[in-house]
């Protein structure tokens, strides 16, 4: 297949252009590999426009080896996902090469050991995995569907993800962490970001959909360990789950276990494989907790020490999935007391915010964000190529 080599030399702390002069080059040249383009993006949206071109030209087939971080990624793929070709369905595989800040979905697919450094080596092994001829697997995309009210008669409009939908906290620090990246190029902008949103909750009304082949949305059980069927996904109701808010905590992922090497959010995604195209939410919803009976702001705030407790025990082996709330509202990993994090595996989500509620309209797609209108509402699913189309990566 056709070989393009494309980097933003700007995302993470700018060394993509060196890494690829000194090592990914080098590397491709040395095993025979032709490259036959090398594009250094100039601006935003350009990865995708670059690739669109590159296909076009070489008949609707690449391999892409990406040095970026997931928003790349994610411009490709959106960019494609709505062109046109004149040579029919795009056929892409990516070789990644992770440049970003985070990078979630190399992070996943090549999980760096806990007392390990992300040195060269192990930046270049989806680049080795690509020279030897190696596996590929296909990625799953979510699609949301950001809806008007009925009354605009307006199109809706829809964002691709190939790693997170969020709306909630993860939303809201991804909305301010933009504006510190200037003055805090690394992870710490999301930290900063996180203080200045954690008392927020967002009033919102979301159900839940199945996959098709699971039939009913799943939930993690931490007794067993292991995904049974929602209690309150029954067939009269076609097997959709209703839940109200308010929510501290709603985040949906695809391909990635971890949004960041060691802040492992939707663990299952690795622990328990999904079969088919599916979403795996986070959901944290305070009136679980037995102490919390009435939104005010005082609850919010106490309720910040709880909800830093699940964040800090994703950032230890996703380890937050485990906990509970005991009789008194604290935070355990002991008894049978309520789970504090609902972890649903399921095909696809609605969320319909409350109006007056401006941060409950704030969704994140693999870090872009949008707004929903007033009135309006955002619908998920997760999709998966059909054989041989759509975009894989090599592993
Ligand atoms: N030459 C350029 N100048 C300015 N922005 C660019 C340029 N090329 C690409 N971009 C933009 O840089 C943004 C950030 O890139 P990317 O998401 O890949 O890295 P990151 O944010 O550092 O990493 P991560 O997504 O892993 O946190 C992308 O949204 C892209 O539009």
């Amino acid at each position: 297949m056709p070989l393009l080599v494309l980097y933003n030399p700007v995302c993470g702390d700018s060394a993509a252009k060196v890494f690829f002069s000194d090592h990914v080059l080098p590397l491709l040249q040395t095993h025979g590999k032709v490259v036959d383009k090398v594009v250094a993006t100039e601006h935003p949206g350009h990865a995708g426009t670059a690739l669109v071109d590159f296909l076009e030209e070489h008949g609707g087939e690449a391999v892409v080896v990406l040095g970026s971080g997931d928003g790349t990624l994610n411009e490709c793929i959106t960019t494609l996902s709505s062109a046109q070709l004149t040579k029919g369905t795009p056929h892409v595989v990516f070789v990644l090469v992770p440049a970003g800040t985070a990078n979630a979905l190399y992070s996943t697919l090549f999980p760096l050991p806990s007392d390990g450094t992300p040195d060269v080596n192990y930046r270049l092994q989806s680049v080795r995995s690509f020279i030897a001829g190696s596996k590929t697997i296909p990625m799953t995309l979510a699609i949301t569907t950001l809806w008007s009210p009925p009354s605009a008669r307006k199109r809706p409009q829809a964002r691709i993800s190939a790693v997170v939908v969020s709306t909630c906290l993860h939303a809201s620090i991804l909305k301010d962490s933009e504006a510190l990246r200037s003055e805090m190029p690394g992870l710490e902008r999301f930290k900063v970001a996180a203080q200045q949103n954690v008392e927020k909750w967002c009033n919102s009304w979301a159900k839940l959909l199945p996959a098709p082949a699971a039939e009913v949305v799943q939930i993690y059980d931490p007794s067993t360990k292991s995904f049974v069927p929602h209690p309150e996904s029954q067939p009269e109701d076609d097997h959709i789950v209703d839940m109200s808010g308010p929510f501290a905590y709603f985040l949906a992922t695809v391909n990635v276990d971890r949004l960041e090497p060691a802040f492992m959010i939707s663990p299952l995604a690795s622990r328990i494989p999904p079969t088919e195209a599916v979403c795996d939410i986070v959901i944290v919803r305070p009136f679980r907790s037995p102490i919390v009976t009435a939104d005010t702001p005082e609850t919010r705030a106490a309720f910040a020490t709880t909800l830093w407790k699940v964040l800090g025990a994703a950032y230890r082996s996703g380890s937050h999935i485990d906990l509970r709330y005991d009789n008194n509202g604290e935070v355990t990993t002991e008894g049978d007391g309520p789970s504090v994090v609902e972890y649903i595996r399921c095909g696809g989500w609605e969320w319909v915010p409350v109006d007056e509620d401006e941060n409950a309209h704030v969704v994140c797609t693999d870090g872009a964000i949008s707004t929903i209108e007033k009135e309006g509402r955002a619908v998920c699913s997760a999709a998966a190529p059909q054989d041989n189309a759509g975009f894989r990566v090599y592993v």
